[in-house]
């Protein structure tokens, strides 16, 4: 059965290959919502049904899989930085706290089924002062990523500590993923 990854994201199409599946990707076109009414684990696999629904209308003979990463803080939801400026905003407000990443999954089946699940992962954060941030983002570009922030990117410098898994926070929950399409 073909299998379609509906994402831009060079994190995600890693995390699968790592698992050892033979997919395709395919860029989803599909517009988030990034509204703070939504709780957070409805928002992210909200999100994640809208990026593989808008491909699997085009690939009905395929298994397609979206998601979507969001960092949580306070309530709020922290997507991409649009900027710079905006990126070191977000690391202030991470600094020496505690925050939750979730991942929400979806996977549009051949004949429409639809399975929709998320994992949640805790950050804890170094103190960053500004010449940190500046030193991190020296080491990693941070406006492709939520939270402006790759923790597989020179990770040590700004993290403390996890509960949680890793590969959850990079993007994509494999193990829950091959559990849904059957593997494991
Ligand atoms: C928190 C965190 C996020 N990220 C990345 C994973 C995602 O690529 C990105 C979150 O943005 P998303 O909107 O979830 O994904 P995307 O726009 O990159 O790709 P697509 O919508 O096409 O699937 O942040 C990391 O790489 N490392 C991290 O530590």
């Amino acid at each position: 059965m073909k299998v379609i990854l509906a994402s831009s994201s060079p994190r995600r199409r890693e995390l699968l290959s790592e698992a050892g599946l033979d997919f395709e990707v395919v860029a989803s076109p599909a517009e988030e919502i990034h509204d703070a009414s939504i709780p957070l684990a409805e928002l992210c696999e909200k999100n994640a049904e809208l990026k593989a629904a808008a491909v699997a209308v085009d690939c009905r003979e395929a298994i397609v899989i979206g998601a979507d990463t969001l960092v949580w803080i306070d309530g709020d939801p922290l997507g991409k930085p649009k900027d710079m400026e905006e990126a070191r905003a977000m690391l202030r407000r991470l600094s020496g706290r505690i925050h939750t990443v979730c991942t929400g999954v979806c996977v549009v089946f051949p004949g429409g089924e639809v399975r929709r699940f998320h994992d949640l992962t805790q950050v804890h954060f170094r103190v960053l002062d500004d010449e940190a941030i500046a030193a991190y983002f020296r080491e990693a570009n941070p406006l492709d990523k939520a939270g402006a922030y790759g923790i597989q990117e020179s990770g040590d410098l700004i993290v403390r500590g996890i509960e949680g898994n890793f590969d959850n926070v990079m993007g994509l929950p494999v193990a829950k993923v091959l559990e849904a399409l059957g593997i494991r």
